[in-house]
C-alpha cells in the first residue's frame, strides 16, 4: 500500500470523490434544474393525473398531472438554495463570533461561551418552530429559523480552535511584526477556525435538508405550489398505496442527501482533505492581495517623547531602567522581574544569561509589549537616545505596531511553532516585508524576500520561498525567522535562545551569522541564553540574571574573566571551557532555581550560595560598581573567595 491509497488500493482522493458523489449530484440537479427538468413543475394537466412512470414522465405525474421528475429537480434547487443560505448565514455568524470570542478571551469569551452553550442545548426544531410561529411561514423566515437553529456549533468549534491558537508563538511573532487584531483575526485565526467548520458543514447539509423538508411537511416551510421535497412528501402521503411514485422519490432523495452528507463529513473529519478544502475556499493569492492592500497604507505618525529622568548615550538603541513585571492571575500577583536596568548600543551584542525561569525572556520582551496580557509592566524603556527617544512602556497598541517588526525584530526559540505550517516560507517573509512597508507589489515584495533569504545564508532562495516550514531543517527555519526579523531593517534584534535544540555545528553557523549581521548592519542585539558557551562567541556585554534580578553585569571579557558573583562563578564552573584538558571536572550548583524576586527578603541565591553570610538572608544586595562598567550584587567584599564545594558531579563532555 502506498501513501495516499486506501485499504483496497483506491487513492484517498478518489474515495472522497466517490463519497461526495451523491451530494455533487444533488448540487448539479439543484443548479441545473431549469435546464434538466423536462416540464414546467407547476403546469397542471388534470387529464394526465396520477400517471405511473413511463417514457413521457420518467417518475410519473401527481394528482394534478404535474411531472414528478421536474418537481423533484426543482425541489433540489429549492433545498440547495435554502441550505446554502442557512449555511452561509450560520457559518458567518458562528465562525466570526466564535473566533472573536476565542481571540479576546476573558469576560467576552465567557459571555459568548454561555450563549453558545444555551443555543446548543436548546432543541433546534423547537427553536425553529418558535421563530416561524412568531414571524409566520415563508422562505425568508424558514432561512432565519434554520440559521437560529444551526449557528451555535460553528461558533463553538471556531471558539475552541481560536482559543487553542491564542497563546501560540506564531501569533506572538505576528504581533511582533506589527499585525493588528483585525489582521490577526481576519487572516490568521479565521482560516484555521473555518477549516473544521467546513468539515462540520458537510454533515450539516443533510440535517438542514431534512429540517427544511420536515418544516414544509408540517406546513411551516416552503408553501405550495412550490415543488419542495417535504411538500411533495405530504402531498404524496394519501397515495402511498395507490401511487407510490409520489412519495418515494422525494423520500429517497432526502435520505440519500442526509446519508451522503454524514458519510462525507466523517470522511473529511478523518483529516485527509482539510487542507485542500481550505485552499478551495480561501485561495492564498486572494488573501495575500488583501493583506498587501492593508500593508501598503501609510504608517500612522507617532509622537516622540522627551527623555525624562533618563540620560542615554548617543548610540543607545534601547535603555531600560527599573523594569518590573508582575503577573496577575485570579486575584494573586507575582512579580517575576524586579528593577532590571540595561542598555544596548548600536553594533553591540548584550547577552542575558541565567538559568531557566530567571526572567531573561520577560526582561527582554517586556519593553515591546510581547508578554501575556496578564503582565503588568512598570519602569522605563527608551528606544533611541536624545530628543527622538521614545518611551516604550505603556505605549498604545497602534503606536507599538509601528515599532515592532520595523525598529525591533525578534527571533523565537521554537522556529516550528513560530511559523504557520499552512503557509509557505515565501508567504511568511512577504508578509513581514509588506508589514514593514517595503515592496507593496507582489513582484517587488518577493524580490526583497529572496534578498533576505540570501542575506541569512539560505541557498536557492526561490526554491526555499516555495517550501513549507516542515520541509526545512531546524537551522534553516531559524535562518528564516532571522530573515523575517530583518525584514523591517530593525535597529535591534532580540534572539530568544536562538540555537537551543540545534546540533553544535549548526549552532556555530547560526552564531557566526548573527555576528556577521551585527557587523554588516551595525545592529544592536540582545541574545537570551542559559548557555554561557553560546554567548561566549558573540557578546560584548553580559547581564547575569537570577530570580528576576540582574546579579552581575559588565563587559563580557571582564565578567567571564573575573566573575564576582558566586552565581556567575557557579554558571561558569558548570560549563565545559574551551581548551580545558580532557577529564577536567566541572561542577554543578546545589539546589534549584525557580524563586521569584520577592520570595525572600534577602539575596535569592543565598540558600544555594557556598559563601553566603548570615546577612545575605536578611538584606537584599544591590548592584555595586567594581570598576568600569562591571557591577555585581553581592554582600561579600568584591573579589572574595569562591568556595564552590568539591562535590563535583560530572566531567567535561559527560
Ligand atoms: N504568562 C505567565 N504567567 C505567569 N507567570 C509567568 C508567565 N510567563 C512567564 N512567567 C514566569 O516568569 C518567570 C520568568 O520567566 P521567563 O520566561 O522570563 O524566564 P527565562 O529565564 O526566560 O526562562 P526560560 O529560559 O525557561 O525561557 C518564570 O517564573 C515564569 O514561570
Amino acid at each position: 500500500m502506498t501513501a495516499g491509497h486506501g485499504r483496497r488500493g483506491i487513492p484517498a482522493g478518489l474515495r472522497t470523490a466517490l463519497v461526495a458523489l451523491p451530494l455533487s449530484l444533488f448540487a448539479i440537479a439543484g443548479l441545473l434544474a431549469p435546464v434538466l427538468a423536462p416540464a414546467d413543475p407547476a403546469a397542471n394537466d388534470l387529464a394526465a393525473s396520477l400517471l405511473p412512470p413511463s417514457a413521457d414522465h420518467l417518475l410519473g405525474t401527481d394528482q394534478l398531472g404535474r411531472d414528478q421528475l421536474s418537481r423533484l429537480l426543482h425541489g433540489a434547487q429549492i433545498s440547495l438554495a435554502v441550505t446554502a443560505a442557512v449555511l452561509g448565514i450560520s457559518m458567518t455568524v458562528g465562525v466570526v463570533t466564535g473566533t472573536i470570542a476565542g481571540y479576546l478571551g476573558g469576560w467576552a469569551d465567557r459571555v459568548v461561551s454561555r450563549i453558545i452553550d444555551i443555543a446548543v442545548a436548546l432543541p433546534g426544531m423547537l427553536v425553529a418552530l418558535a421563530v416561524i410561529g412568531v414571524r409566520g411561514p415563508g422562505v425568508e423566515n424558514l432561512v432565519l429559523a434554520m440559521s437560529v437553529w444551526v449557528w451555535a456549533p460553528y461558533a463553538r468549534i471556531a471558539r475552541a480552535r481560536t482559543a487553542s491558537l491564542r497563546g501560540s508563538p506564531h501569533l506572538d511573532a505576528l504581533r511582533l511584526l506589527g499585525a493588528g487584531p483585525a489582521r490577526i483575526v481576519g487572516r490568521h485565526l479565521l482560516p484555521p477556525a473555518l477549516a473544521p467548520c467546513l468539515v462540520y458543514a458537510s454533515t450539516d447539509v443533510g440535517a438542514i435538508v431534512l429540517g427544511v423538508a420536515t418544516l414544509s411537511f408540517l406546513g411551516l416551510g416552503i408553501p405550495p405550489p412550490q415543488a419542495e421535497w417535504g411538500q411533495m412528501l405530504i402531498e404524496g402521503r394519501p397515495y402511498l398505496a395507490s401511487a407510490w411514485w409520489l412519495a418515494y422519490p422525494p423520500g429517497i432523495a432526502i435520505t440519500a442527501v442526509v446519508f451522503a452528507s454524514n458519510l462525507l463529513g466523517e470522511r473529511l473529519a478523518a483529516g485527509a482533505e482539510r487542507p485542500s478544502i481550505l485552499r478551495w475556499v480561501l485561495p492564498h493569492r486572494l488573501l495575500t492581495r488583501a493583506a498587501g492592500r492593508a500593508a501598503s497604507r501609510p504608517p500612522a505618525t507617532t509622537g516622540a517623547i522627551a527623555p525624562s529622568t533618563m540620560s542615554a548615550d548617543d548610540r543607545s538603541v534601547l535603555q531600560v531602567r527599573d523594569l518590573s513585571v508582575t503577573y496577575r492571575h485570579d486575584g494573586a500577583q507575582r512579580r517575576v522581574v524586579a528593577d532590571v536596568s540595561y542598555q544596548i548600543k548600536r553594533g553591540q551584542i548584550l547577552a542575558l544569561v541565567g538559568e531557566t525561569g530567571s526572567g531573561k525572556t520577560t526582561a527582554a520582551l517586556a519593553p515591546f509589549g510581547l508578554l501575556d496580557p496578564t503582565a503588568v509592566v512598570t519602569g522605563a524603556a527608551l528606544l533611541d537616545a536624545g530628543d527622538g527617544a521614545r518611551q516604550l512602556v505603556g505605549l498604545p497598541p497602534h503606536e507599538r505596531r509601528q515599532i515592532n517588526g520595523r525598529r525591533v525584530g525578534v527571533v523565537f526559540q521554537d522556529s516550528l511553532a513560530a511559523l504557520n505550517p499552512l503557509r509557505t516560507i515565501g508567504a511568511h517573509v512577504d508578509e513581514a516585508v509588506r508589514n514593514a512597508g517595503r515592496g507593496s507589489r507582489h513582484g517587488a515584495t518577493r524580490q526583497v524576500t529572496e534578498e533576505l533569504l540570501r542575506l541569512v545564508g539560505l541557498p536557492d532562495p526561490t526554491g526555499i520561498a516555495r517550501g513549507f516550514p516542515h520541509q526545512l531543517s531546524g537551522g534553516m527555519r531559524q535562518r528564516v525567522q532571522i530573515a523575517i526579523a530583518l525584514a523591517g531593517e530593525p535597529d535591534l534584534l532580540v534572539a530568544d535562545e536562538p540555537t537551543s535544540a540545534l546540533d553544535v555545528t549548526v549552532q556555530a553557523q547560526l552564531l557566526d551569522l548573527l555576528a556577521r549581521l551585527r557587523d554588516e548592519l551595525n545592529m544592536a542585539m540582545i541574545i537570551i541564553s542559559h548557555d554561557l558557551a553560546v554567548v561566549t562567541r558573540l557578546a560584548d556585554t553580559v547581564a547575569v540574571m537570577y530570580a528576576g534580578r540582574i546579579v552581575e553585569t559588565g563587559p563580557f571579557a571582564t565578567v567571564i574573566g573575573k566573575p564576582d558573583h558566586p552565581y556567575t562563578r557557579g554558571l561558569l564552573d558548570a560549563v565545559p571551557r574551551p581548551g580545558a584538558p580532557p577529564g577536567t571536572r566541572f561542577r554543578t550548583m546545589p539546589g534549584r532555581s525557580g524563586a521569584g524576586p520577592d520570595d525572600t527578603s534577602g539575596c535569592a541565591f543565598a540558600s544555594r550560595c557556598p559563601v553566603a553570610l548570615p546577612a545575605c538572608v536578611q538584606r537584599q544586595p544591590i548592584l555595586v560598581a567594581l570598576g568600569g562598567a562591571h557591577r555585581s550584587a553581592c554582600l561579600r567584599q568584591p573579589g572574595g573567595p569562591s568556595l564552590m564545594p568539591e562535590a563535583a558531579v560530572g566531567r567535561n563532555g559527560d
